[in-house]
């Protein structure tokens, strides 16, 4: 590849992640930027964070807008997730669908990748579906104690990472990125 593809995130956790997934699949910079955050569409929300990135870096950009989707709440948080952990804390979360018998919901990466200012984003949806329980497991990054895939009795945060990273909503998007970089690049 001629120009290094810049990733774009204000999340240190995020940018661990998606290097243990692409390994040296995709010669990858990273740049530390809280981009501002459209409402609505979580497509829209991803292809305006990727033209801002572009815009910032003046060059090629991927950037991603993450999910937490309950069904019960009509996909509720979903992009809002951000906030609502904030506030709520994974227990908050859990206690949300109080009162709602369906407990399943989806976690959604959206990257979306920008050939520079001026060019229209692409974006690529990954998905893992699960339930919302009361928190198990640690800590260190956002929602994962509250989110137990399907076909699994651990929440994300209890699964080892190299786990996590095979059947994540974050893999599913970045093998899409992938094989795209790999046609874009014959
Ligand atoms: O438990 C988790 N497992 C994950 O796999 C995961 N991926 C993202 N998140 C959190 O969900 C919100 C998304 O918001 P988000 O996409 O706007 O991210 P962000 O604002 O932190 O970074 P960025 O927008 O600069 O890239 C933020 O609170 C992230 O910490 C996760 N939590
Ligand atoms: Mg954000």
């Amino acid at each position: 590849m001629s120009k290094a593809v810049v990733f774009v995130t204000g999340n240190a956790k995020k940018l661990e992640e998606v290097l243990q997934i692409i390994g040296k699949a995709i010669p990858l910079e990273s740049r530390k930027i809280d981009l501002p955050e459209l409402q609505g569409d979580p497509i829209e929300i991803s292809k305006e964070k990727c033209k801002l990135a572009a815009k910032e870096v003046n060059g090629p950009v991927l950037c991603e807008d993450t999910c937490l989707c309950f069904n019960g709440l009509e996909g509720l948080p979903g992009p809002y997730i951000k906030w609502f952990l904030e506030k709520l804390k994974p227990e908050g979360l859990y206690k949300l669908l109080d009162g709602f018998p369906d407990k399943t919901g989806y976690a959604l990466c959206n990257f979306a990748y920008c050939e520079g200012p001026g060019h229209e984003p692409i974006v690529f949806v990954g998905r893992t579906d699960g339930t919302i329980v009361p928190p198990r497991g640690p800590r260190d990054f956002g929602w994962d104690p509250v989110f137990q895939p399907d076909g699994f009795d651990k929440t994300y945060a209890e699964l080892d990472k190299s786990i996590k990273n095979q059947i994540s909503h974050r893999t599913k998007s970045l093998e899409k990125v992938k094989e795209f970089f790999s046609q874009k690049n014959q």
